[in-house]
C-alpha cells in the first residue's frame, strides 16, 4: 500500500511503502544509487499545540537583544502538515479540535490549576529535553509531575524561534537517536511513551569535515562508503582504521542490546549483568577509557589521529583524548546504524511533542516560571520558590538547570554537597558558543551542498581555541520548508567564553558581535561559499550572553568538560544528589552533552525516581550498598 507522497528536495526523491506485516520498505525512484537519500515518513501522531501562545510574538523574546539585519522582508510560505486530531501550519498557531486549557496569565499547560495548594509527586525545573525526557516518563508511569520552566516555550537549547518567515532551531540540529530501530533511537521512544511521533528527514551526510591540508571527508549515512572515504585518503591506516571504528562498534552493539534504564536502580542493573554479562563486561572495561587512547592503539599518522580529534571536539568540545569511550562509539556508529534523522518542521517540534504528551498524561507545565530557590526541610527538597515569590511543594523535586546553577544559584544558602565538591574538581563549565542565524539566498549555495559541515582550515592547534573551527548547519536542505521559498537557512557556531563578552558598553558589544561574525562569514566566504555575504536576507548574532540570559545556563556554557584527561565516563554523576528528595538530570549528569545524552539521562532519572516513589520495583539494601559503591568510584575518577 502507498502510505506517503513523493518528495523531491535537490537531494531527496522517494516513495515510502508499507508492506502486508505493517513494517515500512522504502522504494526510492531517483537518484536509484543513492539508497541513503530516502525521504521517511514515520509518521505523524502528534501536534504541537501551544493553545493561546502565539510563538510569533514570543520568538522575538530569543535573540531579543541581538542585532538583526533584515535586509528583506519575506512572508512565510503557508505550509500545512497534516496530523492526527489537529493541523498545524508553519508558525506553529494551531487550530485543535481539543485545545489544552491555558491560564494564558500564568502560562500554564495542563488541567489542573498549577497552585500553592497543590501536591505533586514531582516538580522539574526546566523544560529541555533532559527535564521532559524526565517528567514525560515519570506520568506515564503515574505520577503527578509539574514542570516549570522559566522561558516562554519548551526546549531550552533545543527550543526554536522565527523571524522573517525563517523557522530557525536555537541549537544543534544532528540528531542521533532518532530513527526507528534498536533500543538506543531514544529521542523515538520518548515520544512514542507519550503517543507521539513525529516525521523526519533522513540526512544522507552527517558532516562534511573541511580540515587543514586540504582534507575534505563527508561522513556518509552507509557506513562501508566512509570507510571507503577515509582510507581512499589514508590507505596505509586502512586496518588501523578498521580497528578504532570496530571498537567502537562492539561498544555500541553492547549498548544497543540492552534495555537502557537507571544504573543507579540495582534490580535493573544486576538483571542486566544477569541476562546480558558480555554486554555489561564490555562496558564495565571502556567504562573508564577514552577515545583518543584507543585510537592511538591502532593508528599511528598524525593527521589521522587529529581527524579523530575533530570526529570527537564535534560533539564533546573536547579532543579525542579526553572524550569518553562510550560517548565516542555511541555517535560514531549510531550515525551509520539508526542514522541522523531531521524532524520536520524543525528539532523545536521534539520539545512541543514532549510537552503535549506531558499535559495528555495529566501533569502540567507552568511556563514563564522562574526557579529561584529549592526549598529544604529537616534536609529534604519539599518545593522551590519562584522569582514572583510563588512557592510550588512535591515529594521530589529535579533539577534541569545544570549542577553549577543549581547549587550555585538555587542552593546557595547550601553547604555544597561533597559529592558536588568532587564534580567540581573533575569537571569544568566547557565555553559557550558564538551563533548566527541567517537567511540567505538560495542560489549562494551550489545543489549538492550537505547540511552540516566543521570547517578549520589552517592548524589542528586551532581545533580547540575560541573562534578556530567553525560548525554549520543549514537545515533547509532537507526541509527546505524551514525558511521562505528560493531561501536557506544558515546557523553558523563557534566556541566562545563568556569572558570575551563582559564588560561592554551595548555599543560596543554590538560593535563587536558584527565584527567576530564579519570574520566568520569571511572564513566561509572564502572556503565554502564565494558571494555569502551578498546573499544575506536576514541575520542574528548571539553571544554566550545570549546562552546565558535565555537558557539559563551559567556563563551559557555547553555543558561539563574535563578538566584534565578523564577516566571516561567514570566520574560523571548520574542523578541522586547529596540532597534527600532531589535529583539531576541534563548534560551535567551522565553520559553528558547531547540531545540523546540527556534523553538517556531522563530515562534513567525517571527510573530511579519512580523506584524511590514505589512505582517501580526497589531493593531498599542493595540501593544503599549500589549508591555508595558508584560514589567511591566516581572518586578514582
Ligand atoms: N548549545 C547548543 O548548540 C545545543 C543545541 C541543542 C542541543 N544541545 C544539547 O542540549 C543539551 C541540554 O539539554 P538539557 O536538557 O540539559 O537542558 P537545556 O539547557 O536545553 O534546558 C534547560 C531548561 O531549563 C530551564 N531552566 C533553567 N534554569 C531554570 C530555572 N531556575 N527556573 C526555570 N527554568 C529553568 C531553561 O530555560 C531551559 O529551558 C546539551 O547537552 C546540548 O548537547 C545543545
Ligand atoms: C555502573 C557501572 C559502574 C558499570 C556497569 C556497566 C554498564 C552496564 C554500563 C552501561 C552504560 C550505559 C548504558 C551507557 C550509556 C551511554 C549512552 C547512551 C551514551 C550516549 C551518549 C551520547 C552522546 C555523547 C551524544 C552526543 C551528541 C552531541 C553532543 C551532538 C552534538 C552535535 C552538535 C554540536 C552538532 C555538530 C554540528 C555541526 C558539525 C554543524
Amino acid at each position: 500500500m502507498l502510505l506517503s507522497h513523493s518528495l523531491s528536495t535537490p537531494k531527496i526523491r522517494a516513495t515510502q511503502f508499507l508492506n502486508h506485516k505493517g513494517n515500512t520498505q522504502f522504494s526510492t525512484s531517483k537518484p536509484t544509487n543513492q539508497k541513503h537519500m530516502i525521504h521517511k515518513i514515520l509518521s505523524v501522531d502528534c501536534g504541537y499545540q501551544l493553545a493561546g501562545l502565539d510563538l510569533r510574538s514570543i520568538n522575538s523574546h530569543f535573540f531579543g537583544h541581538g542585532s538583526a539585519i533584515h535586509l528583506s522582508n519575506h512572508r512565510p510560505r503557508s505550509q500545512k502538515h497534516r496530523m492526527k486530531g489537529c493541523e498545524v501550519n508553519r508558525d506553529f498557531t494551531v487550530r485543535s479540535a481539543s485545545l489544552m486549557a491555558v491560564d494564558e496569565g500564568l502560562g500554564i499547560e495542563g488541567n489542573g490549576g498549577a497552585g500553592s495548594q497543590m501536591q505533586y509527586d514531582a516538580i522539574v525545573i526546566g523544560s529541555g529535553i533532559g527535564g521532559l525526557v524526565a517528567a514525560t516518563q515519570l506520568a506515564v508511569k503515574g505520577a503527578r509531575v509539574l514542570v516549570l520552566e522559566k522561558y516562554v516555550i519548551p526546549g531550552g537549547s533545543s527550543g526554536f524561534y522565527q523571524r522573517n518567515g525563517y523557522t530557525f532551531d536555537v541549537g544543534s540540529s544532528v540528531m542521533f537517536g532518532f530513527s526507528d530501530k534498536g533500543n538506543l533511537n531514544l529521542i523515538t521512544q520518548a515520544l512514542a511513551a507519550v503517543g507521539c511521533q513525529m516525521e523526519v528527514i533522513p540526512d544522507p551526510t552527517t558532516v562534511h569535515f573541511h580540515l587543514p591540508n586540504n582534507l575534505s571527508v563527508r561522513v556518509h549515512r552507509e557506513y562501508d562508503e566512509f570507510i571507503a572515504e577515509l582510507t581512499s585518503r589514508f590507505p596505509h591506516e586502512k586496518e588501523g582504521i578498521l580497528k578504532f571504528y570496530g571498537e567502537c562498534w562492539k561498544i555500541f552493539n553492547a549498548l544497543n542490546s540492552l534495555e537502557l534504564k537507571s544504573l543507579e536502580e540495582p534490580i535493573y542493573l544486576f538483571g542486566q549483568f544477569f541476562q546480558k554479562p558480555l554486554e555489561c563486561l564490555t562496558l564495565a572495561y571502556f567504562l573508564p577509557q577514552n577515545a583518543g587512547a584507543i585510537a592511538r592503539k591502532y593508528i599511528k599518522d598524525p593527521e589521522l589521529l587529529s581527524f579523530i580529534d575533530a570526529e570527537c571536539f564535534i560533539v564533546s568540545t573536547v579532543n579525542a583524548l579526553q572524550t569518553p569511550m562510550i560517548n565516542a562509539s555511541m555517535v560514531l556508529c549510531d550515525r551509520h546504524f539508526g542514522g541522523i534523522n531531521y524532524p520536520v518542521g524543525g528539532v523545536g517540534g521534539i520539545a512541543k511533542s514532549l510537552a503535549k504528551g506531558l499535559i495528555d498524561q495529566g501533569s502540567e507545565i507552568l511556563y514563564k516560571a522562574n526557579v529561584t530557590k529549592i526549598i529544604i526541610e529537616h534536609g529534604k527538597a519539599v518545593g522551590v520558590r519562584l522569582s514572583d515569590g510563588r512557592e510550588f511543594f512535591a515529594k521530589t523535586i529535579i533539577s534541569n538547570a545544570t549542577r553549577w546553577d543549581t547549587f550555585g544559584k538555587l542552593l546557595k544558602e547550601e553547604k555544597l554537597p561533597k559529592e558536588e565538591e568532587n564534580f567540581q574538581k573533575v569537571y569544568v563549565k566547557a565555553p559557550s558558543f558564538l551563533s548566527v542565524h541567517m537567511g540567505v539566498k538560495a542560489d549562494v549555495l551550489t545543489p549538492d551542498t550537505d547540511c552540516h559541515h566543521f570547517l578549520l582550515e589552517d592548524v589542528w592547534t586551532k581545533l580547540e581555541q575560541p573562534y578556530g573551527s567553525i560548525f554549520l548547519s543549514i537545515p533547509t536542505v532537507l526541509d527546505p520548508s524551514l525558511a521562505p521559498e528560493g531561501h536557506h537557512i544558515l546557523h553558523i557556531f563557534t566556541t566562545s567564553s563568556i569572558e570575551d563578552w563582559e564588560g561592554l558598553t551595548p555599543k560596543d558589544y554590538d560593535t563587536k558581535k558584527q565584527h567576530v561574525a564579519n570574520e566568520i562569514l569571511a572564513r566561509l566566504e572564502k572556503k565554502l561559499f564565494p558571494g555569502l555575504r551578498s546573499s544575506i536576507t536576514f541575520m542574528e548574532v548571539g553571544t554566550p550572553k545570549t546562552h546565558r540570559r535565555y537558557l539559563a545556563r551559567d556563563s551559557g556554557t555547553y555543558g561539563p568538560m574535563p578538566r584534565r584527561t578523564p577516566k571516561g565516563l567514570l566520574g560523571m554523576p548520574f542523578n541522586t544528589t547529596g540532597i534527600n528528595g532531589l535529583y539531576c538530570v541534563g548534560d551535567s549528569c551522565f553520559p553528558g552533552q547531547g540531545v540523546i545524552a540527556v534523553a538517556f539521562s531522563g530515562v534513567m532519572c525517571a527510573h530511579r525516581v519512580a523506584a524511590d516513589m514505589g512505582l517501580e520495583k526497589k531493593a531498599p539494601l542493595l540501593d544503599d550498598a549500589l549508591l555508595r559503591l558508584l560514589g567511591w568510584l566516581r572518586t578514582l575518577a
